[in-house]
């Protein structure tokens, strides 16, 4: 861009941008839009000016972010009604969402980067926006940084997607890693992603999968033209993970990874459904997502006609998530100079969540079994009764101990009502002395 239309564009009447919230994300936000004020006078064919940041307590000291006192209230209410753009970074459920309606019918468009409030209530949101004729944005609910959600909803709709498969949690991912690498147990790895600021301390909406689920309801929404919230979701964290699960995984030559998973099946009835879940799984370690190291997020897409894409890159943090946040203020203020709308939400497709009882995974079993004759034809009728055929048995004898043996079984696809029934009943049986890890296995 010229010095000249840079010098043009900051003549133009300037765009009114509030911010709500001024934390982690919210101060990288501000900061940047000080910094960039030039280039994104530029890029829009107007300025964007900085007209208020709604705070929780006036008074901390806040240089950084390149912004006068002035412009900081605790007013948030009367601070939306006079911006063209609001950037909501306050996160929960309230007063985020009453703001954000409030600044559609006072005309503002929103970036958000609220995955919490999307996944609860968001066709509503998206609704009111159309009604005010407005743009709802929020690239950075989902995989921070990672252009994810535009992919899916602009680059992908001339195809069809069949399974989006996604590490969508660093603190998990950072956990499951360290769990890997060292051998050390849940809680330890925990301690380490505590103190060195991944995780919260209170870990349970990271461990706990429900961060990852509500960006799985937003995945599948946007994937599958459907309407998925949070209760849609299945739903398993990481808290239950061993380190004997890991090794199990390990000497599988797999890893185990906190996956978010939204995939396209075939109903009992014949029809289409989707399946959209959190839970650990197990993934060979030639799989793109097993190289997903630390902190980092990825998301894996398959479509019917582009095949397999893989989306990488810093899923959390002030400034990465800001990139986010600042590409969707920066694409709405086009909207509002050029005239249009983004493309609205669609959910015409209507495919109907399946039930996790229904859903076809695969699963690994490793049990602790009497070596005499006829265990194996036990365990084996046991499958056999549920309808879950074997892909892979090995037994292994332990040296010192030649009364019982390790029998490590991997089925294929069946339903998880079977799988959970099997493993049930085998557990029952008088040959085998315990079950030792249980794991769903994907990404084969
Ligand atoms: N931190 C990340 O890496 C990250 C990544 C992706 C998405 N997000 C999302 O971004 C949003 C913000 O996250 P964050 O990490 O910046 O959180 P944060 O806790 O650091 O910041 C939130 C700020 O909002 C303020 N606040 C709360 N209620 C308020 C109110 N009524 N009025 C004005 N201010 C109020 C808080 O005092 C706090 O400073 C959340 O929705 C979060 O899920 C964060
Ligand atoms: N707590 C989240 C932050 C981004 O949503 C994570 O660990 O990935
Ligand atoms: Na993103």
């Amino acid at each position: 861009m010229s010095v000249n239309a840079k010098h043009e564009a900051r003549e133009e009447t300037p765009l009114r941008v509030a911010l709500l919230g001024c934390g982690v994300v919210g101060a990288s936000v501000a900061r940047l839009l000080v910094e960039g004020r030039d280039d994104f006078a530029a890029r829009i064919g107007r300025p964007l000016d900085v007209v208020g940041v709604a705070v929780r307590r006036l008074g901390r000291d806040r240089r950084d972010t390149g912004l006068p006192d002035e412009l900081f209230t605790t007013d948030a209410e009367e601070l939306v009604t006079r911006a063209d753009i609001v950037v909501e970074v306050i996160g929960g459920i309230e007063p985020a969402r009453s703001l954000i309606l409030r600044a559609f019918e006072h005309g503002a468009s929103v970036v958000t980067a609220n995955k919490a409030l999307l996944a609860e209530d968001g066709p509503r949101l998206y609704e009111a926006a159309r009604a005010h004729g407005v743009d709802l944005y929020y690239e950075a609910s989902v995989a921070g940084a990672i252009p994810l959600l535009r992919p899916l909803r602009e680059s992908l709709a001339g195809d069809d997607v069949r399974t989006v498969l996604g590490i969508v949690n660093g603190t998990t991912n950072y956990v499951l890693d360290k769990m890997d690498s060292t051998g050390q147990g849940f809680a330890e790895a925990v301690e380490q992603a505590q103190a060195l600021g991944y995780a919260e301390a209170d870990p349970t909406a990271d461990v706990e999968g429900f961060d990852a689920a509500a960006k799985a309801a937003i995945l599948a929404s946007l994937a599958f033209h459907s309407r998925v919230t949070a209760p849609d979701v299945y739903r398993e964290g990481i808290s239950e993970v061993t380190a004997s699960d890991v090794r199990a995984a390990a000497e599988m030559d797999c890893v185990v990874k906190l996956l978010a998973i939204c995939e396209r099946q075939q109903r009992e009835d014949g029809g289409q459904g989707i399946s959209v879940r959190v839970h650990p799984a197990m993934i060979p370690r030639s799989h793109p997502l097993a190289s997903v190291r630390e902190a980092f997020n990825a998301v894996f897409v398959e479509a019917e006609a582009a095949g397999e894409l893989m989306f990488y890159g810093p899923g959390a943090g002030g400034d990465p998530t800001a990139s986010a946040v600042l590409g969707d203020v920066v694409a709405v203020a086009r909207h509002r100079v050029g005239g249009g709308l983004g493309p609205a939400e669609s959910a015409y497709a209507d495919l109907p969540v399946l039930p996790m009882g229904q859903t076809r995974t695969r699963y690994y079993l490793s049990l602790d079994v009497a070596d005499r004759p006829g265990v194996l034809a036990q365990v084996a009728e046991a499958f056999s009764r549920h309808g879950v055929s074997i892909q892979q048995v090995r037994q292994t004898v332990a040296a010192d101990d030649r009364s019982s043996a390790e029998l490590v079984i991997v089925t294929h696809r069946a339903t998880d009502e079977a799988l959970g029934a099997t493993v049930r009943e085998i557990g029952d049986l008088d040959v085998v002395v315990g079950v030792s890890s249980v794991m769903r296995v994907e990404g084969e």
